[in-house]
């Protein structure tokens, strides 16, 4: 089989009823569930205005950097429900996606959301759209429609490596990736990591919280307060 043209059709897929149970869960709590770690780069930001989070399972596409041909090849065979994640190595010379083709992915196709590690384009309209579209930026340039490229193999966005299949969710802060073997065994911590987060939050609000711990690790660590003016 020739490598650089492959199209695979099938993933392994994370149970569905795990992956529903991630949907309200910010991506902040799942990435400190993980070590603090699993985060795509901060250059990959959300262009568009969803109400609501972005969760569900990784259609990979590993594209020639500045070339969509096989992006379009992913508008034929993703499914319902998919985050398509597109590897464009690294390429910022050209946009590889723009209205006409998430016209078809949101109405024919309802993915969860699109993550492209490079430039996007006919940001005026996309902006508004309740479909997550996470992207690096935007140029006028149009992509080329040569190939080669690759369909859910892995591939690197963001400088997270990705599996077809893994979990990916996005909200408002950046978007994370939860390897698709652990999002069983990593849901029920990333919840009670959560009730927490928010309980520490109220008790910041009304009071009640504190932040005794710090004295003793700043001694610890040995910081040294100073009860004077800094004079350079
Ligand atoms: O021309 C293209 O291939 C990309 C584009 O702008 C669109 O999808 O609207
Ligand atoms: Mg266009």
């Amino acid at each position: 089989m020739q490598v650089g043209k492959r199209i695979f059709l099938k993933r392994e897929l994370p149970d569905k009823e795990i992956v529903e149970g991630y949907k309200d869960l910010p991506t902040s709590n799942i990435a400190d569930c993980m070590n603090r770690r699993g985060a795509m780069a901060t250059r990959i930001k959300l262009m568009s205005s969803p109400t609501k989070e972005m969760c569900g399972p990784a259609f990979t596409v590993h594209n020639r950097p500045g070339d969509n041909l096989t992006i379009y090849a992913a508008l034929k065979y993703c499914h319902e429900g998919d985050v398509i994640v597109i590897d464009n190595e690294g390429d910022n010379t050209r946009a590889v996606i723009g209205e006409v083709m998430m016209t078809w992915l949101r109405d024919q196709r309802h993915v969860a959301g699109v993550v492209v590690d490079g430039p996007m384009r006919d940001i005026d309209s996309l902006r508004n759209w309740d479909l997550p579209i996470y992207a690096v930026s935007t140029s006028p340039n149009g992509p080329y429609k040569e190939g080669p490229g690759e369909i859910n193999v892995p591939v690197s966005c963001g400088e997270v490596s990705v599996n077809p299949g893994d979990l990916i969710v996005g909200d408002a802060d950046g978007v994370v990736k939860v390897a698709r073997e652990k999002t069983t065994e990593l849901l029920p911590k990333v919840q009670a990591f959560h009730q927490e987060d928010d309980r520490k939050a109220e008790s910041f609000h009304n009071g009640t919280g504190n932040i005794d711990w710090l004295d003793e690790e700043l001694k610890n660590k040995d910081y040294k307060i100073i009860d004077d003016i800094y004079r350079p």
